[in-house]
């Protein structure tokens, strides 16, 4: 467990600044396994997790989707036959913020806890 995914989210208004890339430096090496990509101008955190089938990959997509319902944060989910894509910004701020890496090692405990 990351000491990431012991935090909570908190709220994130339009005006919240995104993380600096001395910050993204700092917190991507708490989730390793997560890769920062711009997508449509957008700065975003995504992992692929693989799953031995389609139910499988359904049931992570669940549970993720209950954490993001319990942070009030919301993510990104691709749910295909034994792979589940995870993608976290915040749409707020159009770009990243600390709640999105808490969000990331939160997942990565959902991931852990099957
Ligand atoms: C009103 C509500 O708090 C917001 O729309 C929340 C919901 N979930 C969210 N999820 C994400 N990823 N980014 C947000 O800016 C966001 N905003």
């Amino acid at each position: 467990m990351s000491s990431l995914s012991t935090q909570k989210c908190e709220a994130c208004r339009a005006d919240a600044p995104k993380v600096s890339d001395a910050e993204l430096a700092e917190l991507i090496k708490m989730i390793p396994d997560w890769v920062p990509e711009v997508r449509d101008g957008i700065m975003q955190l995504e992992r692929v997790y693989k799953f031995k089938n389609f139910k499988q990959a359904l049931e992570f997509t669940n549970k993720v989707g209950d954490m993001a319902e319990e942070e009030g944060h919301h993510p990104g989910l691709l749910t295909e036959w034994g792979k589940v894509t995870v993608t976290w910004w915040s749409h707020s701020i159009k770009g990243l913020h600390k709640n999105d890496f808490i969000c990331a090692a939160k997942t990565d405990d959902v991931f852990a806890a099957l």
